[in-house]
């Protein structure tokens, strides 16, 4: 698949008021891949089954998924909450261990403890980046010990490529010396992406990147999203359950139901020609989106900037 724009050609879309740049690019060999992958969970059952003696109930969250994801390419997950796509993607990600089946990077199977060097490959984006900073650490501090950690680059260039790695992100300098409660949502989630971009990885994957976000805000953290994409070359999983966002920045779908993908394909063809029941319901569900970008809000204005 080469210069594949999603299926409205228009090169942005208005998300409430912000504007998103769409999907280009050319999209190559396979770079991440599941196969067979599978992810129960025991559940805790109720205390009255317990003392009954009875099996705690397993919560199928992935039950059988097949999916590959092509260098360059932007695959959008969709489902309803609960459908097993968070789940899909941490396995992807190699946080967890899965039930039964394979993940592959760059065409290598990623074993239960893939080393460094591997596990750099592939990594994420979370809903909520707040959770996982460390509240007393500054943006610096955080992205230090990454680089010093993994051996990115020599002792001697660690500051500078922090000034980097913000600067990338849209956040200014002065972003490197402050703790994170000092930001926004949206500049929280371009911290988040620059912790993911300290580790040089291949892939991408973001699970409900914006879902937390104010939809001005949204639009400006998807465009960042795109431009990194191009810039750096990577390719990505955008895990979501807006089907209307997903539809603009995708190049193919996967939509998922129930721990399985009931239809996967081009994003025009599953948006125009649905197969599965599943996904007609869902598209029957999408709120109408696009026209000319709506003026920036104050929201999406200030977001760039520091409080
Ligand atoms: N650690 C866990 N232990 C037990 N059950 C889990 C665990 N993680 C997820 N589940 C269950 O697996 C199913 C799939 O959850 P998952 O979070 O992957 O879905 P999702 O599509 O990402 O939904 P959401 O967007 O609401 O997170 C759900 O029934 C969920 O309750």
């Amino acid at each position: 698949m080469s210069g594949t724009s999603p299926s409205t050609g228009s090169g942005s879309v208005s998300i409430g008021s912000g504007s998103v740049s769409t999907a280009s690019g050319s999209v190559g060999e396979e770079v991440l891949a599941v196969e067979g992958l599978v992810q129960h969970f025991r559940g805790r059952g109720s205390a009255w089954g317990r003392l009954r003696g009875r099996p705690p109930k397993v919560v199928k969250a992935v039950d059988g998924v097949d999916l590959v994801l092509h260098r360059g390419e932007t695959l959008g997950l969709v489902g309803e909450s609960g459908c097993g796509k968070s789940t899909l993607s941490r396995c992807a990600a190699g946080l967890y261990t899965p039930t039964a089946g394979v993940v592959r990077y760059a065409r290598q199977p990623l074993h239960g403890a893939p080393d460094r060097a591997q596990r750099r490959l592939v990594q994420m984006v979370f809903q909520d980046p707040y959770s996982s900073l460390n509240p007393r650490m500054t943006v610096g501090q955080t992205l230090s010990e990454i680089l010093t950690y993994h051996r990115l680059v020599p002792r001697a260039q660690v500051r500078a490529r922090v000034g980097e790695l913000i600067d990338l992100v849209g956040l200014p300098t002065r972003a490197a010396d402050q703790l994170p409660r000092s930001f926004s949502g949206g500049q929280r989630q371009r911290i988040g992406i620059a912790r993911a971009l300290a580790l040089e990885p291949q892939v991408l994957i973001a699970d409900e990147p914006v879902s937390a976000l104010d939809v001005s805000v949204q639009a400006t953290i998807i465009n960042l999203l795109l431009d990194l994409k191009e810039t750096l070359g990577l390719s990505m999983l955008f895990v979501s359950h807006n089907m209307a966002v997903v539809r603009q920045i995708s190049d193919r779908i996967a939509v998922m139901h129930d721990g399985v993908v009931v239809e996967e394909g081009d994003t025009s063809e599953v948006f125009e020609h649905p197969h599965d029941d599943y996904t007609r319901l869902l598209l029957a569900s999408v709120p109408r989106i696009g026209g000319a970008p709506a003026p920036a809000t104050a929201g999406a204005a200030t977001e760039r900037g520091l409080r």
